[in-house]
C-alpha cells in the first residue's frame, strides 16, 4: 500500500542493475513499486555488456588456452588443433543473456514490483510521465523517484558507424562476424576485453588510444607488465598518442589517424572492421529535469552520497539517482550498491555508499584489477593528510599455485599508510585477479590494516598468498621506518 494520495511509494526510471536492486529492495521492504523500462528489461549489463561480453570471454578464453600449442606442451600434453564455430559461441552469449533477463524479470514480479513498459520521464516534484509504446501518455505519483537511466556508447564527432564495419559494444555482443584485421578504437574496459576475444578467435587487431600510452587509466606498473602479455605479446599493432578522427565505414573502413596535439593527418588506414570503444555517454537527455530545477554536469546527474539529487549543491527532497547516469564508477555492481543506498535512504536509515571499497576487473587472460587509490591518488591524499605513502610489490613467480599452472607473469602493487598501516588500494594483473581482489576490497571497507590482515592464515598453495605475501612485506616496510 502506497502513502496517502501517491500511486506508489517509489518509481524507479530505468531497469538495468541500479533500478533493479532499488525496485527489488523497496518491495521486500513492504514498499508500492513500480520501475519503468523502454527497451529490454536488464538493461545494459545484462543484454549489452558484462554478461554476454563475459559469455563469449568464456569461450574465446578457451580456443586461447587449446591453441597455446607451447604453453600445452610444458605440461606434455599435445591437443589437435582447435576448431570452433562462431555461431555457436553467438548462441551461448545469447542465451544466457536471456536466461539472465528471464531470471531478473520474474524476480522483480515475484517480489511485487509492478513493470510498466514504456519511456518515463520527470513531470516536477514527485511525478513521472510514461510514454507507453502503443502512444498513451499518462502520469503517475509517487513519494519517492529513483532515476536509474544508465549509459550508452560515446562515438567521438568524425567516426560514423553503420553497426556492420563500424560498431560499438553494442553490435559486437552479437559477434556477428569475424573480421579477418579490426581496429579497435580506445585501450580501455571494453577495448582490452574485445581485443582478448578476437585474438583468441583469430583476427588480427590494431589498437588506437589518443592518450600517450595504451591503457592510460590503469596503474603504469600494472599496465606495464599486462601490455607486455595482453597486447605486444599478442601481436596487436597497438599505436598511442594518435586520434581516430575520421572512420568511414565501408568495405573497407577508412581511418584517418591524427596528431592528438596539432591534429595534422598522420595516417590513413583501411582495415575489415572498427570497435568503437571510446567511453560511455549518461542517458539523461530526454528525462525533463528541468521540471524540478536539475541542472546535470556533461550529462551527468549530480547526486550525493546518499543518493540525493543535487541542485546548486543542495539535495532535492524525495529524487534519487543511481547507476551510469550518475557517472561514479560505471560499473554494474556499482549501480545496485547505489541501488540499496538510496532505498535505504528512503526507508530512513541514514546511509552513504563507500566507493574506495568498490573494487574493480578487467576480464582478459590473465585478468586485470583494483580497489581503492590509484598510486597517484594515494601521494597526494599522504601529502595532504602528513603520512609516509607505502608501496609494496608481490610477485605471482613466487606464487605456488601459479607455478604449478605455468601463468606466473602477475603483479600485485599494495597502497598503505605508513603511519598507521592502514590499506588504501591494491592494483593486480595475473591469474584470477578479479576474484582475488575482493580480499583486499573487503579489508578497505572495513578501513583495516596490513598488521592485523597480515597474520590471516591464507589456503596454501593458492593465488591468495600473492596477497598474504604483500601483506607481510607491507609489515616490513612499518617495522623497518
Ligand atoms: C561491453 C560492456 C561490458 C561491461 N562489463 C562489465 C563487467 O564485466 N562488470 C561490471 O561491473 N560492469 C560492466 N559493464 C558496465 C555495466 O554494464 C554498467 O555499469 C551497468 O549496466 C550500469 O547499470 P545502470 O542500471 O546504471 O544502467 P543500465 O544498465 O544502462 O540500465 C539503464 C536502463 O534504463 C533504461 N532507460 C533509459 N532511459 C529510460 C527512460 N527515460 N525510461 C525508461 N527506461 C529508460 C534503459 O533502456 C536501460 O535498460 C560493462 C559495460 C559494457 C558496455
Ligand atoms: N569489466 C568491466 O567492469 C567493464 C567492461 C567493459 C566496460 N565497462 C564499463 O564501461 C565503460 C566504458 O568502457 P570503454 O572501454 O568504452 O571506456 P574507457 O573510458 O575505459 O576507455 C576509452 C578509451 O578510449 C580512448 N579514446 C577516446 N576517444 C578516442 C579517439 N577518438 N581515438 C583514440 N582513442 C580514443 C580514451 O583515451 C580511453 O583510453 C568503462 O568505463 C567501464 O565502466 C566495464
Amino acid at each position: 500500500m502506497s502513502e496517502a494520495n501517491f500511486e506508489f511509494d517509489l518509481i524507479v526510471i530505468g531497469a538495468g542493475y541500479g533500478g533493479f536492486d532499488a525496485a527489488k529492495h523497496a518491495a521486500e521492504h513492504g514498499l508500492s513499486v513500480a520501475i519503468i523500462e523502454s527497451r529490454e528489461m536488464g538493461g545494459t549489463c545484462v543484454n549489452r555488456g558484462c554478461v554476454p561480453s563475459k559469455a563469449l570471454l568464456a569461450a574465446s578464453g578457451k580456443v586461447r588456452e587449446l591453441a597455446d600449442a607451447e604453453h600445452l606442451s610444458s605440461f606434455g600434453i599435445h591437443a589437435a588443433p582447435v576448431r570452433f564455430e562462431r555461431r555457436k559461441i553467438a548462441e551461448h552469449a545469447n542465451q544466457l543473456v536471456k536466461n539472465i533477463r528471464n531470471n531478473l524479470t520474474k524476480a522483480l514480479e515475484r517480489s511485487g514490483v509492478k513493470i510498466l513498459r514504456g519511456y518515463g520521464r520527470i513531470e516536477g516534484t514527485q511525478k513521472v510521465g510514461l510514454r507507453e509504446s502503443n502512444g498513451v501518455d499518462r502520469l503517475i505519483s509517487a513519494k519517492d523517484i529513483v532515476i536509474a537511466t544508465g549509459s550508452d556508447p560515446f562515438v567521438p564527432p568524425g567516426i560514423e558507424t553503420d553497426g556492420r564495419t563500424v560498431f560499438t559494444s553494442d553490435e559486437a555482443i552479437n559477434l556477428e562476424w569475424l573480421p579477418r584485421w579490426i581496429a579497435i578504437i580506445g585501450s580501455g574496459y571494453i577495448g582490452l576485453e574485445f581485443a582478448d576475444v578476437y585474438t583468441a578467435l583469430g583476427c588480427e587487431v590494431t589498437m588506437i588510444e589518443a592518450l600517450e600510452r595504451v591503457m592510460p587509466t590503469f596503474d603504469t606498473d600494472i599496465a606495464k607488465i599486462a601490455g607486455r602479455n595482453l597486447i605486444q605479446g599478442r601481436d596487436i599493432d597497438a599505436r598511442a598518442g594518435v586520434l581516430a578522427s575520421k572512420v568511414s565505414p565501408g568495405c573497407p573502413v577508412k581511418i584517418e589517424l591524427s596528431d592528438v596535439k596539432n591534429r595534422e593527418l598522420l595516417e590513413e588506414l583501411e582495415v575489415d572492421a572498427v570497435l568503437v570503444a571510446t567511453g560511455r555517454v549518461p542517458t539523461s537527455a530526454g528525462l525533463n529535469l528541468e521540471s524540478v530545477g536539475v541542472k546535470t554536469n556533461r550529462g551527468y546527474i549530480p547526486i550525493d552520497d546518499s543518493m540525493r539529487v543535487l541542485v546548486d549543491g543542495k539535495p532535492l527532497k524525495n529524487l534519487w539517482a543511481v547507476g551510469d547516469v550518475t557517472g561514479k564508477l560505471m560499473l554494474a555492481h556499482t549501480a545496485a550498491a547505489q541501488g540499496t543506498v538510496a532505498v535505504d535512504n528512503i526507508l530512513g536509515k541514514n546511509r552513504e555508499i563507500d566507493y574506495r571499497s568498490i573494487p574493480a576487473a578487467t576480464f582478459t587472460h590473465p585478468e586485470i584489477s583494483s580497489v581503492g587509490m590509484a598510486e597517484s591518488e594515494a601521494k597526494e591524499f599522504a601529502e595532504k593528510n602528513n603520512f609516509e605513502l607505502g608501496i609494496v610489490r608481490s610477485y605471482f613467480k613466487a606464487n605456488s599455485k601459479a607455478l604449478a599452472e605455468l601463468e606466473s607473469d602477475g603483479l600485485m602493487k599494495l597502497l598503505f599508510r605508513k603511519d598507521n598501516g592502514e590499506v588504501l588500494g591494491a592494483h593486480i594483473y595475473g591469474l584470477h585477479a578479479a576474484d582475488l581482489i575482493q580480499e583486499v576490497a573487503n579489508a578497505v571497507a572495513r578501513r583495516q590494516k596490513v598488521n592485523e590482515l597480515a597474520i590471516e592464515v591464507h589456503t596454501h598453495p593458492t593465488l591468495s598468498e600473492v596477497i598474504e605475501v604483500a601483506y607481510k612485506q607491507a609489515v616490513a616496510q612499518l617495522k623497518q621506518s
